[in-house]
């Protein structure tokens, strides 16, 4: 559920009017719901009830500082995978003890940065990267706490450049060399081992896959265990899906139970790392036709923002819901809903039945999750604007970017 909604005939988000942003802010812009990003948080909390856990949100499917800060002031942790997002969180008031670093390409630099810091775990992704941060570790004279991700051969059953948790994917130390890696870690002077991790993959929609890895997790600790080697925490990942079009993903509560049920004789403290299932549903990305073009194979509906604003239709072919901010009366036709880019691939969503004229504003729904941040610059456009509504308020939370800044930092040579 989210706080997207028609009023008197015009979208608002909560009390908030869309078409009325548009106008003040200008196109394409992003808009997120306070409630429904809190909403959303505060069902996986609660779903864990009294266990001991930890929900950290995983900062690269939103990370404004605006959103890091609201849910920072709920207790939540934070799952990242940069230096870059190690600094938004800081900067936003999230506590470091709650923050857990995942990613396959930890630099030095980065290791150092988080070491200083004081996060809560390291989500070591290889025996390489285990031996690059015990001597990191080693170089500052402290410990890093670590827990291993493992990779644990589940098919998770989504798109297949979001699934993460197969052999064949980059990610994570395979499930049959995880017990050697523990056992290097355990040697390693200068690390911690604390805890297990596991991450299969993104927007899944079925709990099945999730059971399955948490399964070969817990047979896998009862493995390291029995060598002497414990672990204080279980972090099953993130991935949780939403309903983009008719998709049915489990409720948060749906999606802990048979996992808590699972884990009900293990004291351990349990972290999960979802993105995309807070913010997807708290945000849209609202844009305005330019043009209308019709031709004999197909009616173009073409729009201010674009697949460098929000990539997700095409890379993934994802389909996002495209709504009128003000339906009006008027024939309805099937349009390929563009941007301005030169891409044949830049497409917002294709065939969709709208009822439309020149000047009118849509809304792409479910943009909160993987919208702004996987935005660019590419054809040299600006970046939208962000706008935050808490009830009947709205704060520009990220101005849009300018021309200039796009020059930032480039010079021409003198030759
Ligand atoms: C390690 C890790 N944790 C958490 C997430 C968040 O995933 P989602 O947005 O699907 O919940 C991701 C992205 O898939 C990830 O790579
Ligand atoms: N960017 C992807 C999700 C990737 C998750 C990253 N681990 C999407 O929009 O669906």
């Amino acid at each position: 559920m989210d706080y997207f909604d028609y009023s008197n005939g015009r979208l608002c988000a909560e009390q908030v009017d869309i078409p009325t942003l548009a106008d003040q802010y200008g196109t394409p812009l992003y808009v997120y719901s306070r409630a429904t990003l809190e909403r959303h948080w505060n069902a996986f909390d609660e779903a864990l009830g009294s266990h001991p856990h930890l929900v950290c949100y995983a900062v690269k499917a939103n990370s404004n500082l605006a959103v890091l800060a609201l849910l920072a002031r709920l207790g939540s942790g934070f799952d990242i995978v940069s230096g870059g997002e190690l600094a938004r969180v800081l900067k936003a008031g999230g506590d470091p003890a709650r923050i857990v670093f995942s990613g396959v390409g930890k630099t030095v630099a980065e290791m150092e940065m988080a070491l200083e810091t004081g996060i809560r775990c390291f989500n070591v992704e290889s025996t390489a990267e285990l031996a690059r941060l015990n001597d990191v570790a080693a170089t500052h004279g402290v410990y890093a706490p670590v827990s291993l991700r493992v990779n644990p051969d589940v098919d998770a059953h989504t798109h297949p450049y979001i699934s993460t948790g197969l052999k064949e994917n980059k990610f994570g130390i395979e499930v049959n060399a995880a017990r050697d890696a523990y056992r290097q870690a355990a040697d390693s002077k200068h690390l911690d081992v604390h805890g297990i991790d596991c991450h299969i993959g993104s927007q899944l929609t079925e709990i099945a896959p999730f059971v399955d890895a948490l399964d070969r997790v817990l047979e896998l600790v009862d493995h390291i265990e029995s060598d002497g080697i414990p672990v204080s925490h279980i972090d099953l990942g993130g991935g949780l899906g939403v309903r983009y079009r008719d998709e049915h993903p489990p409720l948060p509560e749906d999606y802990v139970r048979p996992l808590m049920a699972r884990l009900s004789n293990c004291d351990k403290e349990i972290l999960i790392e979802p993105g995309r299932a807070i913010a997807a549903n708290a945000g849209v990305l609202v844009t305005e036709v330019q043009y209308l073009k019709e031709t004999a194979e197909h009616n173009f509906a073409i729009v201010d923002a674009a697949m460098n604003d929000l990539l997700r239709p095409a890379l993934y072919q994802a389909w996002q819901d495209i709504v009128p901010v003000i339906p009006h009366d008027g024939a309805a036709k099937h349009w390929d809903v563009v941007g301005p880019v030169c891409e044949t691939g830049d497409f917002l969503g294709k065939d969709r039945e709208l009822t439309l004229a020149q000047g009118d504003r849509l809304a792409v729904r479910s943009a909160g999750a993987y919208g702004f941040t996987m935005a660019s610059n590419y054809n040299s456009r600006p970046r939208p604007a962000e706008i935050l509504v808490d009830g009947d308020k709205a704060y520009v939370v990220r101005q849009r970017e300018t021309v200039d800044r796009l020059f930032e930092g480039e010079s021409i040579p003198d030759l």
